[in-house]
C-alpha cells in the first residue's frame, strides 16, 4: 500500500453532496476537503444542512447524490474498523442513565483497539467528581461534557462534534476549548458545527457557512466573507441631519475630511469595523434575500 499518498489525502472529501427530504433539499450540492489534522467549523443558521451533513459523512444518514469520503472510505459503507477510527459527538446523547459515567466510559472504551485511560478522559473533560454519579442524575452541562468524553475516548483519528458545548458555562466552555486544542496537537482531525462564532474563531483553521444546504462561503475564519466585509465603516449625520455612511480603509482621513467640511464635530459620529459575527450575519441575510429572489423569479 503507498502510505505516502494515503496520509496525504484529506480525511474528508464529498463532492457535490446531496441530501434530499421529499421537497426539501437538506444538502444541496455540497463540495469540501478537510485536511488531516485541520479543524474546521460549520456554521450556518437553524435548519441550514450542518448536521444533514455531519450525519452522512458519520455514516448515520444516507446521501441522495454526490460522493463522500471519510479516512479514505466512503461512510455509507464503512464498517467496524473504520467506526473504530471515528469518535462521533451527537446533538443529543445516547447514554444509558443508570450507568456510573465511569461505568460507561469504560464499557465504551472496552470497545475500542486502542482507548485512552478512561480516567484521563473523565479528568480531562471535568467530571472527577462526577465519576460514581449515575448519568440520570448529571446535569445539562455535565451530560454534555460525558457525550465529548464518549466521543473521544476511543482516541479517534476523526472527531465529529455537533454543536459541542451548548448548555455549557463560560468556564466548561474554555476548559472545552483547551480540551479540542490537546487533541489538536496530538493530531486529531476535528469538524464541529457551532452557533457560537467565537468558537469558530477559537478552534478552527477554516469555517465553513451553510446556508439552505449549500456553503455559500468556505476559509481561515478570519477571513471569511472576504476582504471586502472587514472595510471599516464610518456614520455620522450631515448639517440637515442626514445620515451619512462609507466604507474605508481610512476612516482617520475620512473623518478629519468629513469635520473640515462642515467646520465643526460630526454629530453622532461612528468608525465601526464589522466583527466575525456582523460579517456572518450579512452573509445569512445576503443568501436569503437571494434564495427569496430565485423563488419569486421561479413562481
Ligand atoms: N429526518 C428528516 N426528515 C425530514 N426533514 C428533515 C429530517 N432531518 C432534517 N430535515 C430537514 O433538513 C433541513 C436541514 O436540517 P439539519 O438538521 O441538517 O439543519 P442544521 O443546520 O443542523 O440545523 P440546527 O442548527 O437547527 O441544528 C431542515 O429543513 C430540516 O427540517
Amino acid at each position: 500500500m503507498d502510505t505516502t499518498s494515503t496520509s496525504e489525502a484529506p480525511a474528508v472529501s464529498i463532492r457535490g453532496l446531496r441530501k434530499q427530504y421529499g421537497d426539501v433539499a437538506a444538502v444541496d450540492g455540497i463540495d469540501l476537503d478537510i485536511a488531516r489534522g485541520e479543524t474546521f467549523a460549520l456554521l450556518g443558521p437553524n435548519g441550514a444542512g450542518k448536521s444533514t451533513t455531519i450525519e452522512i459523512l458519520e455514516g448515520y444518514r444516507l446521501r441522495t447524490g454526490g460522493d463522500a469520503s471519510v479516512l479514505g472510505v466512503d461512510p455509507a459503507r464503512g464498517g467496524l474498523e473504520w467506526k473504530s477510527r471515528i469518535g462521533i459527538v451527537l446533538q443529543s446523547g445516547t447514554e444509558s442513565g443508570a450507568m456510573t459515567v465511569r461505568e460507561q466510559l469504560a464499557h465504551f472504551a472496552g470497545l475500542y483497539p486502542h482507548p485512552r485511560d478512561v480516567d484521563e478522559v473523565i479528568a480531562a473533560v471535568g467530571l472527577d467528581e462526577k465519576a460514581r454519579t449515575r448519568i440520570a442524575k448529571l446535569s445539562g452541562g455535565q451530560r454534555r461534557r460525558l457525550d465529548v468524553a464518549l466521543g473521544i475516548v476511543g482516541r479517534p483519528e476523526l472527531l465529529f462534534l455537533d454543536e459541542p458545548t451548548t448548555g455549557f458555562d463560560p468556564e466548561a466552555r474554555r476548559e472545552f476549548w483547551d480540551l479540542i486544542r490537546e487533541l489538536k496537537r496530538e493530531g486529531t482531525t476535528i469538524l464541529l458545527t457551532t452557533h457560537y462564532l467565537d468558537e469558530a474563531a477559537q478552534l478552527g483553521d477554516r469555517a465553513g457557512i451553510i446556508i439552505g444546504g449549500k456553503l455559500v462561503d468556505v476559509g481561515p475564519v478570519h477571513e471569511l466573507g472576504g476582504a471586502e466585509a472587514r472595510v471599516p465603516i464610518v456614520r455620522w449625520r450631515d448639517r440637515d441631519g442626514s445620515p451619512r455612511e462609507t466604507r474605508t480603509e481610512r476612516p482617520a482621513e475620512l473623518v478629519a475630511s468629513v469635520a473640515r467640511e462642515l467646520g465643526t464635530e460630526p454629530a453622532e459620529l461612528e468608525v465601526i469595523r464589522p466583527s466575525l459575527e456582523d460579517i456572518y450575519l450579512d452573509l445569512v441575510r445576503a443568501a436569503g434575500a437571494e434564495t427569496r429572489e430565485t423563488e419569486e423569479a421561479r413562481a
